[in-house]
């Protein structure tokens, strides 16, 4: 008897996902199918838990690997941790969360994940209610700053090439974006013209 590979794989990994089970699948001299083992157990099982999900009594299963924020991750380990990134990195979602944390990968490649549409679907939401972005960070920034009149600030860190300079626009285009709400005055080009003036590098000493 041999597991599916499916199987095994999940169960070197976080858990979750499929529940696969050995059955004994006994032919009797009538030709009658008899299930041995526990498959009514199982399945009785299997629907409570499914209507107790439906509920909302028990938390809905997210896909293996597919976590918007780490601090949901089941179990925490270095290996869980850069395989839900990869999972999600391949399904080109760039952005996951640690909390208020946000976590880019650059992927060196244009994403359609810009557009007004976006900068539309992501004003006035709290943190966690959409899809990771950079502008979720810009909104709830913007919109904190509003309320509680006080100034905000974003920090930005990567190694060189990791995409800084990159975000910063992008958060830029967010803030004057919800700023003007479509007016077009130019703020934006202005504020990105100085860009490379205040990227002041300290020399190596
Ligand atoms: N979100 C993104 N989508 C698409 N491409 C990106 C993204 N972020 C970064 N890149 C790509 O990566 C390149 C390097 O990014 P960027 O210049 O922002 O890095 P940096 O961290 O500011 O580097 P340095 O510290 O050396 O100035 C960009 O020119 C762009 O091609």
């Amino acid at each position: 008897m041999l597991w599916p590979r499916g199987a095994l794989e999940q169960r070197s990994g976080s858990g979750g996902g499929e529940d696969y089970r050995f059955l004994l699948r006994q032919k009797n001299l009538d030709g009658s199918i008899h299930y041995g083992g526990s498959l009514q157990m199982w399945l009785r099982v299997t629907e409570e838990r499914r209507r107790m999900t439906e509920r909302g009594l028990l938390p809905q299963e997210e896909v293996r690997g597919d976590h918007a924020d780490l601090c949901c991750l089941p179990e925490l380990t270095e290996h869980s941790l850069l395989d839900n990134l990869r999972s999600r990195f391949r399904q080109e979602r760039i952005y996951t969360y640690v909390g208020s944390i946000l976590i880019v990968i650059n992927p060196f490649q244009f994403l359609p994940i810009y557009n007004p549409k976006y900068v539309k679907m992501y004003d006035n939401h709290a943190l966690g209610d959409l899809e990771p972005h950079i502008y979720a960070v810009a909104d709830v920034a913007y919109h904190a700053m509003l309320q509680r009149r006080r100034n905000q600030c974003i920090v930005i860190s990567g190694e060189s090439g990791s995409g800084k300079t990159q975000s910063t626009n992008f958060l830029i285009h967010h803030l004057t974006a919800l700023s003007q709400k479509g007016f077009a005055s130019g703020v934006e080009q202005i504020i990105l013209g100085a860009g490379p003036v205040l990227e002041v590098r300290t020399p190596m000493q």
